[in-house]
């Protein structure tokens, strides 16, 4: 079901831009243009979030705030005032963020949060200081815009906290703390991972401009100065998140097959690299096969490209259900491969002959065209070699199905 946002807004033209943004991120909405609506809206339905305008008629100093606030909706505020007043008002309740329609880009800001809002629980933020109060106090900032939020009260601690969180992406520190500081605690996070795994906010009310620079050399992304105002605090995360969530995107397109969703050539290298390594450490042998569509370049030929494209975003589609423990990906063309990261070699070569034989059977109801095809597969097994021969040996073994016959698996002989 879509999250419910509540639009309390009585200038129709903003209301209606405010809407269409919600609506295009999926949301559905709602506009009141009154508080008396306001109170209404918020008796009849729960709302995963409300923009609520500072002035309305029958509320002209923030009142709707409140009332949103109070039925425990998380509330960002839009108003024309940026002026202290309007603003000292706006801090008295704890909304999620404040947001001033002076431009286009306080709109661009509202579309990016309310698309940042459903996914911030996802995100987990670990928040250091030895100070229970400050601890507190920042954590209840996050929690308000919906981050999952863990707590430590010094260095040390923060490093015990994350070795049992791996999912912690964002760290908030404090620099003054017993046993060890922030700068420390940077120092000792980034020899394990780095600013694009995880970023760091420095915090600290020291006075010595030098600290910010000190900080960040220790490996922080960003430093905050205390006391802070919560507008420049939701700003600065953001602007980290962004940043995460910015080179998150990048690494998986860098990874991923552009066609078939599948990782792509490069990812396959990168992991099945690793996890030979691992096999051969631990003693085991390592077990890869290739696969092949047969005579792919009939079909392009005859239904077309669109077809030959169906049909390889199809097979990915089965590949992914039927190994779904181990590395598939699609090396180029109408070439695929799988690395058996934890199917044993029987295993493997028995789940490879039920996918031949379903695919030349089912292949017909993969696509719109109903074209059927067949595979042909290379296995190989062998231990103290380099991915590389091994994926030069499985391609040897591809070749001889296609010589003998296609359809089939060919293994070492
Ligand atoms: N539709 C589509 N075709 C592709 C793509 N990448 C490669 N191809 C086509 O895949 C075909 C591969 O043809 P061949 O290497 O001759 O192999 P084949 O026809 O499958 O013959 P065998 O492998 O010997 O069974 C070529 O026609 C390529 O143009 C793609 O992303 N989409």
């Amino acid at each position: 079901m879509a999250n419910r946002i509540l639009i309390v807004e009585d200038t129709p033209t903003i209301a209606k831009v405010q809407k269409h943004i919600a609506v295009s991120m999926g949301y559905e909405a709602d506009v009141a243009t009154t508080l008396a609506e306001t109170s209404r809206f918020l008796a009849e339905h729960r709302y995963f979030c409300a923009i609520v305008d500072f002035v309305l008629p029958d509320a002209p100093q923030g009142e709707a705030i409140g009332v949103t606030v109070k039925a425990d909706v998380p509330t960002i505020v839009m108003t024309g005032n940026i002026d202290n007043k309007t603003r000292e008002i706006v801090e008295r309740y704890p909304v999620i963020d404040y947001i001033t329609k002076e431009s286009k880009q306080a709109y661009h800001y509202l579309r990016k949060q309310l698309m940042r809002l459903p996914r911030n629980s996802k995100r987990t933020i670990l928040v250091v200081d030895d100070s229970m109060q400050t601890r507190h106090h920042i954590c209840d900032l996050l929690m308000r815009q919906k981050y999952t939020v863990l707590e430590a009260k010094d260095g040390l601690e923060a490093l015990e906290v994350l070795e049992q969180h791996p999912e912690i992406s964002v760290i908030i520190a404090d620099n003054i703390m017993p046993r060890m500081s922030g700068e420390e605690l940077c120092v000792e996070v980034r020899r394990k991972y780095s600013d694009d795994d995880i970023a760091i906010i420095g915090v600290s009310s020291s006075d010595q401009a030098y600290l910010s620079a000190r900080f960040i050399k220790s490996g922080a992304n960003d430093y905050i100065r205390k006391p802070f105002n919560n507008e420049e605090f939701y700003c600065r995360l953001s602007q980290n998140v962004d940043m995460l969530e910015n080179i998150a995107t990048i690494r998986r397109q860098a990874n991923t097959d552009y066609l078939t969703d599948l990782p792509n050539r490069r990812y396959f290298f990168e992991v099945a690299r690793k996890e030979l390594r691992q096999q051969e450490s631990a003693g085991k042998s390592c077990h890869l096969a290739m696969m092949d569509i047969d005579h792919f370049k009939r079909i392009n030929d005859q239904y077309g490209h669109d077809t030959g494209d169906a049909v390889l975003k199809a097979l990915a589609k089965r590949l992914l259900k039927h190994f779904p423990n181990d590395l598939v990906a699609r090396l180029g063309g109408e070439e695929f491969a799988i690395y058996f990261t934890h199917s044993s070699y029987t295993q493997a070569s028995e789940m490879l002959e039920q996918f031949l034989t379903m695919v030349d059977k089912q292949s017909q109801s993969f696509s719109p065209d109903a074209v059927h095809f067949t595979l042909s597969v290379g296995l190989t097994q062998a231990s103290q070699v380099s991915i590389d021969k091994l994926l030069k040996q499985a391609d040897l073994n591809l070749y001889e199905a296609k010589q003998t016959g296609r359809n089939r698996i060919v293994k070492d002989a």
